[in-house]
């Protein structure tokens, strides 16, 4: 693992996947020859695009969880797929990249005290070696994010809602100290209100524990608020890329216009942002300019 490494780099991927059905089926492209880039500072990169454009397709690519039909992905400068001999090992792997999935109340057992997940992703991945470790360690995931273990213990997930759920998902992948998070579409279940608290904490998580998000989504909004980087994808490719404010306010795409234009009341939402983002008043200056640049706001 080289020091200089970019953190992720994909080369030229694609995914085939065959249109009905796997044998009979067309094959066609889910991701198409998608390269990119995230640099080794900590920084928040989104995948914006609409349903089926090959968003999740991506991150599952990311994650392991799907396999390149073509294509490289390093992680580090090492491979993430393949048999060669550089390929990081899963425990490795589980430790440096770390997923928050669309649905939180799916991510957890209806069975099993909420705190017996952070306990077991600690043990599991070796990152506390007793029980009295694997607590603290919660403890001090759980504190990152707004809560503590005493708040949390001995409960199940129908008694939190889906915003606290899907802290509570944010403090469990922050338990081995990941470099990068894998965030799938991580707010489109939490109620409207909670929403921007849990973009907020991306945005705290970046800075102050020098973790990278990939964040997937339909919502322009989110993105351009939260974001360093920009991709948009269109049928499987990444169509453009760059500063929110570059992609925003000076699309080079017709679908980027298009994007912006089919969400609805989109103007609207960047003016609420920019009321929620003075209403938190947050001291983190990427935000202060986040809202600097809203549409609507000097
Ligand atoms: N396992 C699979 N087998 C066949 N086709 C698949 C499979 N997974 C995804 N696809 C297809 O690949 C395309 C991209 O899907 P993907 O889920 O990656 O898109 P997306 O942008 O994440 O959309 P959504 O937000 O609706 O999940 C879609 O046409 C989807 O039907």
């Amino acid at each position: 693992m080289t020091d200089t490494a970019p953190l992720l780099e994909m080369r030229n991927v694609s995914r085939t996947y065959r249109k009905g059905g796997p044998f009979a089926g067309v094959p066609f492209k889910a991701v198409d020859e998608v390269s990119f880039t995230l640099p080794a500072h900590p920084q928040v990169f989104s995948i914006v695009g609409e349903s089926g454009s090959g968003k999740t397709t991506l991150a599952r690519m990311v994650l392991r969880l799907v396999e390149p039909s073509a294509g490289e992905i390093t992680l580090l400068g090492r491979a993430l797929h393949g048999k060669g001999r550089d390929r990081i090992d899963n425990l490795e792997f589980r430790r440096l990249v770390q997923p928050i999935f669309q649905n939180p109340f799916e991510a957890f057992s209806a069975y099993l005290p909420i705190e017996d997940y952070l306990k077991s992703t600690a043990l599991n991945l070796k990152v506390a070696g007793s029980n009295a470790e694997a607590e603290a360690l919660a403890d001090r995931t759980l504190r990152s994010v707004g809560l503590s273990l005493e708040r949390i213990k001995g409960k199940y997930i129908r008694q939190f809602s889906g915003g606290e759920l899907q802290r509570i998902s944010v403090a469990r992948a922050l338990i081995p100290r990941p470099r990068l998070i894998v965030a799938d579409e991580p707010v489109s279940m939490v109620d409207a209100s909670l929403r921007m608290s849990i973009v907020n904490l991306f945005r705290q998580i970046v800075v102050e524990q020098g973790v990278s998000f990939i964040y997937i989504t339909h919502d322009l909004s989110t993105a351009y608020y939260l974001s360093d980087q920009v991709s948009i994808m269109n049928a499987g490719r990444i169509i453009e890329s760059g500063a929110p404010t570059k992609i925003l306010d000076h699309p080079s795409q017709d679908y980027t216009r298009e994007l912006m234009a089919a969400i609805p009341g989109v103007d609207e939402r960047w003016s609420e942002l920019a009321d929620i983002d003075r209403q938190y008043a947050h001291p983190n200056p990427r935000q202060e300019s986040a809202s600097k640049h809203l549409p609507g706001t000097i």
